[in-house]
């Protein structure tokens, strides 16, 4: 993590402003527990040049300051933060004694690549004519590279949350010249909420891991396969390749609790590819279920343009004193208040630091307080069911 540490001083004044990064504000924590603990600062910083903003963290070290990245609202390449870092010395004429944050200009991101996408992308920009296919857990890719080749006219979405094989599928990509797959490093429980209903045609789940000990990982469940049947057109399909006896029971079992659908089961049918998996599965000479639901309905749209927006202003002395500050569980979602902190400069402004979402893929956000006026920093959660579920909880909270 780049950091300086610098002689303790005053800190900067803000606004102010330094070879095109601008400090915006400066936040001072505030105690709301029993346990006293430092004070904290968080720096507002926006990048002109880059068109970024976010925070520097500046805490006490010994006799000293660190001065480093926020970790909540960190921005990529490395260096946008490095020069804010620098820049908020050189602008505050601080003592340096220590630094890492040399800039090593041009050094890319190895996961940079024109087919892998970031998930706003599926909430902003994604739009195609084309049917869609999507692969949950492409692992080595083959199966993915197959069909993508065989059906150029079909637009494919592969999920993988294994850093390695999206990497070596985006080489494939780049050598076998296939533009028809978008890559996404994100888990497919919670990325159907981002596709448009009636859509796809064929979602493949193939060996998906078991995850016997902690089934609250698997892919499969309820609210998975009624995503998976929104987003299908009808006559698309759901498709689950599967090795594993538990696994397979475990998804008739839901899949037959359905209220009305048709069921294929397959057991030890060859498909035209065979993956890594499946060949060592072969050899060891097990079963492996096919399992395809076909979807019947057509399903109304989802509003991916969800106001996030507070609208009421409140009085930041008074949630300071009473806001709730433990946890609160709901059965799709919670919201969890973890740090407060307040302007330097400015009556009714400050920061709530929230954890908030769903259990298994939490976000956390600045909420900036401007005079009484709420918003999230750095721009709104993602609209998936349970954030939109927890930021009314947060307007409960802060309208009270
Ligand atoms: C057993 S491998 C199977 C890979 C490939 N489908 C095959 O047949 O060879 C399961 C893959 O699913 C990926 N995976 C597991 N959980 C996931 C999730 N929630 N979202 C996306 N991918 C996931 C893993 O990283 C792994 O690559």
């Amino acid at each position: 993590m780049p950091h300086l540490v610098l002689k303790k001083e005053e800190l900067l004044k803000t606004p102010s402003s330094k070879d095109g990064v601008e400090f915006n504000f400066v936040a001072k924590s505030y105690n709301f527990t029993d346990k006293p603990r430092k004070t904290e600062y968080k720096i507002g910083v926006y990048d002109t040049k880059e068109n970024k903003e976010f925070m520097l963290g500046l805490k006490p070290k010994d006799e000293n300051y660190l001065l480093k990245s926020d970790k909540t609202t960190r921005v990529t390449p490395v260096d946008i933060m490095k020069n804010a870092i620098n820049s908020y010395a050189i602008a505050n004429n601080s003592e340096i004694l220590f630094s890492n944050t040399n800039i090593t200009t041009g050094a890319k991101n190895a996961l940079e690549h024109k087919y892998l996408k970031d998930i706003n992308y599926f909430v902003d920009d994604f739009e195609t004519q084309k049917e869609i296919q999507i692969e949950i857990g492409f692992g080595s890719g083959r199966h993915l590279l197959h069909q993508a080749k065989q059906n150029p006219d079909v637009q494919f979405i592969g999920l993988e949350i294994h850093t390695p094989s999206i990497e070596q599928l985006l080489r494939h990509l780049e050598l076998q010249n296939i533009t028809n797959v978008l890559v996404v490093n994100y888990d497919a429980r919670l990325f159907m909420e981002f596709i448009k209903s009636n859509q796809v045609g064929r979602i493949f789940v193939h060996f998906p891991v078991p995850w016997d000990k902690r089934p609250h990982r698997r892919i499969y469940s309820n609210e998975f396969i009624n995503e998976a049947l929104r987003v299908l057109k009808v006559g698309g399909t759901l498709e689950l390749r599967t090795d594993s006896r538990k696994y397979f029971d475990y998804c008739m079992d839901l899949l037959t609790n359905l209220p009305k659908g048709r069921l294929t089961v397959d057991i030890n049918k060859d498909l035209e590819v065979s993956s890594k998996y499946e060949d060592r599965w072969k050899r060891m000479g097990k079963n492996i279920y096919d399992v395809v639901l076909e979807a019947w309905n057509e399903d109304e749209d989802i509003n991916l343009d969800y106001d996030f927006s507070f609208d009421f202003k409140i009085d930041f002395n008074k949630t300071l004193k009473t806001i709730e500050t433990n946890t609160i569980v709901e059965k799709n979602y919670f919201v969890h208040v973890v740090e407060l902190y307040t302007l330097e400069n400015k009556e009714n402004s400050g920061l709530i630091k929230v954890t908030m979402g769903n259990f298994d893929r939490p976000v956390t956000k600045f909420l900036f307080v401007d005079d009484g006026n709420v918003k999230y920093f750095q721009g709104n959660p993602l609209p998936t069911s349970s954030n939109i579920q927890a930021h009314l909880k947060i307007k409960e909270i802060l309208n009270k």
